[in-house]
């Protein structure tokens, strides 16, 4: 057996180098594509017991391990059924880059391309929202800026349109068949509209209504952010990991689109409050 080098009594052989190479680059993978979901707590959760799993064999503690073996046996099941829709994706993402022409090399490419991303012209957002708000009209933008967010785009109409304060405007008119729902941006496009978003269980002042919740949740399951429009008041509010900020400027708005689409954010809107039962409205 060639061996590289050796860590006290570890033997290392380059084929482990190569295991451990591979493995992180599938974990990174399986993080991207989670990634902004809810699901990539789950995953962190099975890692952490998988590796406590590991260190309680080394240290030959055979009751512990025994019943953390259970565990990771069922859990693999599990995963399958909690992962299903992640995992078709995978798999479909991964045959569409095998099977196109230079597929990994084109792969690649786009990573590099979406980490060097800019955030894109956010004016017509703005003057629509404020449009919107000295109209008081209801309205619901989530803004994604690492993935489509698919299944919630899927809840409702696909649109692929360019951005424009009267497109806007037009989809949350009353009388528009679109106005119902969140509409979902994406690089720049309105990806779909009519989106279903998940509700918030949470405590919330009376004024707020289930637009805000919806609103709420949704923040709270993935990594967007969200503007709201309230359809009484005609307040814009921002919405992010659970906090609703409301009675905003407009130059803070646009601010704090700005900062979570180019992913400079700071640390106060990124964190997650500490106490789980604060309220997180801010106003
Ligand atoms: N789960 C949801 N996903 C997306 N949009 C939703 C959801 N629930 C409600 N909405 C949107 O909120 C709109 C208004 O709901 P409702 O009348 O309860 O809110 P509201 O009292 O005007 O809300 P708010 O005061 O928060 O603006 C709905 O017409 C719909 O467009």
């Amino acid at each position: 057996m060639i061996f590289a080098f050796k860590i006290g009594f570890l033997d290392i052989r380059w084929i482990d180098i190569l295991d451990i190479l591979l493995v992180s680059v599938l974990l990174y993978q399986v993080y991207k594509l989670l990634k902004g979901s809810v699901a990539v707590r789950v995953l962190i959760g099975f890692l952490v017991l998988y590796l406590a799993y590991l260190v309680v064999r080394a240290a030959e503690m055979e009751l512990l391990a025994g019943i953390l073996g259970q565990f990771m046996g069922v859990g693999v099941l599990a995963a399958i059924i909690i992962f299903s829709q992640e995992i078709r994706k995978f798999l479909i993402v991964l045959g569409k880059t095998t099977f196109r022409k230079d597929g990994l090399i084109q792969t690649v490419m786009i990573w590099k391309r979406k980490e060097a991303r800019e955030p894109f012209n956010i004016t017509p957002i703005i003057e629509a929202a404020k449009s919107l708000s000295s109209t008081n009209t209801g309205a619901l933008m989530v803004f994604s800026r690492n993935s489509e967010l698919k299944f919630y785009a899927d809840s409702g109409d696909r649109l692929d349109a360019v951005l424009s304060k009267r497109l806007l405007i037009s989809i949350f008119n009353k009388h528009s068949p679109l106005h119902d729902g969140a509409i979902i941006i994406y690089e720049g496009k309105i990806l779909a509209a009519r989106c279903i978003l998940p509700v918030s269980e949470r405590d919330l002042p009376a004024n707020f209504g289930m637009r805000h919740r919806a609103a709420l949740g949704m923040s709270e399951a993935t990594d967007s952010l969200i503007l709201a429009v309230s359809e009484e008041t005609g307040q814009i509010s921002i919405i992010r990991n659970g906090y609703i900020d409301s009675n905003l400027s407009i130059p803070e708005i646009r601010k704090r689109i700005l900062a979570y689409l180019s992913d400079k954010e700071n640390a106060k809107s990124k964190s997650k409050p500490e106490q789980e039962d604060n309220l997180e409205v801010a106003s």
